[in-house]
């Protein structure tokens, strides 16, 4: 895995660097691979690389439940490290597990929210025939999109809800995806945030596994820095949404009953309301951090995120924190302010890493080659362009202890739009008074 390992910032590239990320895989709809695997699966794939391994292996357990959680939690024993293999031997016992009362007819049901009486389990409770017709039996003018863990499908309720209806795929249906299930649904249950995508509700029922959540109406942030509707994302609403997955994420490390490491933040998983409003989405790799006050972290049995967005540390220590999602916010900045993707496979050797390549750029005082071509430069932009490829480069300090931790990350992007809105005003004035100026001049 160098290639993943390779993606620290301030560490210069070796050839091997690129290997993971060959200019022959064929990216999927996010154009990065979700990564899942212990170390040895993960060497095995290394003769795979040439082969398009786009999704690097399907999503197995990852979601050993915090002991904090008020349902029961799977018997894991962490057991035994294979050093050889570097891999952890786990075994994880989820037979006992459910997440509400069994309703044969209705499945099982979570803890979910209603609108009418909050936070309650079995709040909202769905049948598999209220999914059906939500979705019009899931016919595929309904399907918004395709994921590792299944189909997401719009839906509209009876009531006139509009809901993002995910469904598990049948074949990844084993017991592991069950735990990584178990795992999206508890955590999702946990949440309520103005920028993270709201659980409405779960249906387990024979062989279907459904989450409802929150439907977001605007696309993802990948799609709005492809311009695939046509509008330019301009720079003063980038930053806004950093602020907005930096308040999210915050919110996850520190405010939840228990810490929330994301564990997959990324473009795609950023989706936009009509006011370009961030609200993160995909919990499916979330993992309850350990207390914070012990200082201990969690072994990982299986490393897990996104390729170009992982934490170098973590992939060779398989040890998370919340510093993870630290990293990953870092390589999301960069990827705002220049509109390239975190791997761009199509560039040369130099540029391929997007956030090593912006961070060279930054450190010889060439910052501004990073902005995205779509965007205006002027004295503001720059000047906040400059800022947040500073906190980028904190954000991707190789070491953890290094990296600021979330909440840092607001304050300062907080004073780089205060900055960037008090650069901007002259900015909004001249261009008036020149608009103004060139009407007098057509009047005349
Ligand atoms: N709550 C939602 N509201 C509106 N659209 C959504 C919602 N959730 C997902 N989508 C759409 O469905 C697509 C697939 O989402 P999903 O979360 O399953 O996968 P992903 O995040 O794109 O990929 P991966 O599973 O590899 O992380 C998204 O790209 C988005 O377009």
């Amino acid at each position: 895995m160098r290639g993943v390992e390779a993606e620290g910032a301030g560490r210069r590239p070796s050839s091997d660097d690129w290997r993971f990320q060959s200019s022959d895989r064929t990216p999927d709809h996010s154009q990065s691979s979700t990564y899942s695997g212990s170390s040895a699966e993960r060497s095995n794939k290394a003769g795979e690389r040439g082969r398009n391994p786009v999704k690097i292996a399907a999503r197995t357990v990852a979601g050993l439940i915090g002991s904090c959680l008020a349902p029961p939690e799977p018997k894991t024993d962490y057991g035994a490290i294979d050093h050889e293999s570097k891999s952890y031997s786990v075994s994880s016992d989820t037979s006992s597990e459910s997440s509400g009362g069994r309703r044969p007819k209705r499945g099982i049901y979570s803890g979910s929210y209603n609108s009418t009486h909050g936070m309650e389990p079995g709040g909202l409770k769905f049948t598999m025939g209220e999914i059906y017709k939500a979705t019009r039996n899931f016919s595929p003018s309904m399907k918004l999109g395709q994921g590792g863990f299944g189909t997401v499908y719009k839906g509209r309720l009876e009531d006139g809800t509009m809901v993002a209806i995910k469904r598990a795929k049948k074949s990844v249906y084993d017991k592991h995806l069950s735990v990584e299930f178990q795992s999206e649904i508890q955590t999702l249950a946990r949440v309520e945030h103005l920028n993270l995508v709201r659980f409405y509700g779960y249906l387990e029922h024979e062989d279907e596994k459904i989450v409802v959540v929150e439907y977001v109406p605007n696309g993802t942030l990948r799609e709005h820095l492809d311009c695939l509707n046509g509008n330019i994302l301009d720079f003063a609403a980038r930053l806004d949404i950093a602020i907005d997955v930096a308040h999210a994420v915050t919110y996850l490390h520190m405010y939840t009953d228990c810490p929330i490491i994301h564990r997959d933040i990324k473009s795609s998983n950023i989706l936009l309301t009509e006011n370009l409003r961030a609200k993160v989405a995909d919990f499916g790799f979330a993992k309850l951090a350990p207390d914070s006050d012990s200082g201990a972290t969690h072994i990982s049995t299986q490393v897990k995120g996104t390729a170009g967005y992982l934490d170098p540390e973590y992939l060779k220590t398989y040890q998370l924190t919340e510093k993870s999602d630290v990293y990953s916010f870092g390589v999301l900045l960069v990827e705002l302010v220049s509109g390239r993707r975190p791997i761009e496979t199509k560039k040369e050797i130099k540029e391929r890493i997007t956030a090593r390549w912006a961070i060279k750029k930054f450190t010889e005082g060439d910052a501004i080659l990073t902005l995205d071509p779509v965007l205006t430069r002027n004295p503001a932009t720059n000047l906040a362009l400059e800022k947040i490829l500073e906190l980028s480069l904190q954000c991707l300090a190789p070491t953890r202890q290094s990296r600021p931790r979330m909440r840092r990350c607001a304050e300062i992007l907080w004073s780089i739009r205060r900055d960037f809105r008090e650069l901007s005003a002259p900015d909004f004035r001249s261009l008036s008074s020149h608009s103004q100026k060139g009407n007098i001049i057509r009047e005349e």
